[in-house]
């Protein structure tokens, strides 16, 4: 199947997961991150959850930075995370309020990867904006995605562009691929 197909698929999968299945998968989710986590002090670069991606709303109430993503042209700008200054973004997904303190992602720990499906290898699949690809190639940062067990991949489609995850986490806990190769 190709990445279009398989990214339809996926997101028809995952619409029809009831809220209950994604809270229980989410909190497992939730426990395995916050384990990984607790030995930096530095910013963590999460997301907002968007039609029944993980919630991880519930990590950023500790003392460190967290900082989600804004939709800006082509790129992705960081600010950190303030509860209740969140509105809906023009791509769909919410987004943080401009004026939300901008954050430096160069300076950031992790980032946490939203995904519609990916592999094992941890070449994922997104909407299809092409925003953390070309995140990722502007800043080399420690990725994971995360996402659920159903929607892992023993191998998805890739094209040239596209940046392996060094880590996958989902509520059946880490993947830590070896180094991937792509077309491997
Ligand atoms: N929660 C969350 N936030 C995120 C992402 C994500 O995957 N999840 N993104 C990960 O990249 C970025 C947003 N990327 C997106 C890329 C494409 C579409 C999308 O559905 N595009 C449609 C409709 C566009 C429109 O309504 O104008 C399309 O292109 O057909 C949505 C978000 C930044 N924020
Ligand atoms: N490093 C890059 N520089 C320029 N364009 C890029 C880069 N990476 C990806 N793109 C463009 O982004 C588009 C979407 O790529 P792809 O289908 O892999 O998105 P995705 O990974 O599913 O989306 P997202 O990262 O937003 O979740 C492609 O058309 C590609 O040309």
């Amino acid at each position: 199947m190709n990445k279009a197909d398989l990214r339809v698929q996926c997101l028809g999968r995952r619409r029809a997961l009831s809220p209950e299945a994604c809270e229980r998968m989410s909190e497992r989710i939730r426990a395995y991150l916050s384990g990984r986590l607790e030995s930096t002090d530095r910013c963590i670069l999460a997301y907002l959850p968007f039609r029944n991606e993980p919630d991880l709303r519930p990590l950023f109430a500790d003392s460190r930075t967290w900082a989600v993503p804004r939709v800006a042209g082509t790129e992705l700008t960081w600010h950190r995370y303030e509860p209740g200054r969140v509105g809906r973004g023009a791509m769909g997904p919410p987004e943080p309020e401009p004026d939300c303190e901008a954050v430096d992602p160069a300076g950031a720990a992790w980032v946490l990867v939203p995904v519609v499906a990916c592999d094992r290898r941890g070449y994922r699949i997104g909407y299809g904006g092409g925003y953390y690809d070309r995140f990722l190639a502007r800043y080399a940062l420690p990725a994971i995605a995360v996402g659920y067990s159903e929607f892992v991949y023993e191998q998805v489609p890739t094209d040239p562009w596209d940046r392996p995850m060094g880590g996958i986490v989902t509520e059946a806990g880490f993947l830590w691929p070896e180094i991937a190769q792509p077309g491997a």
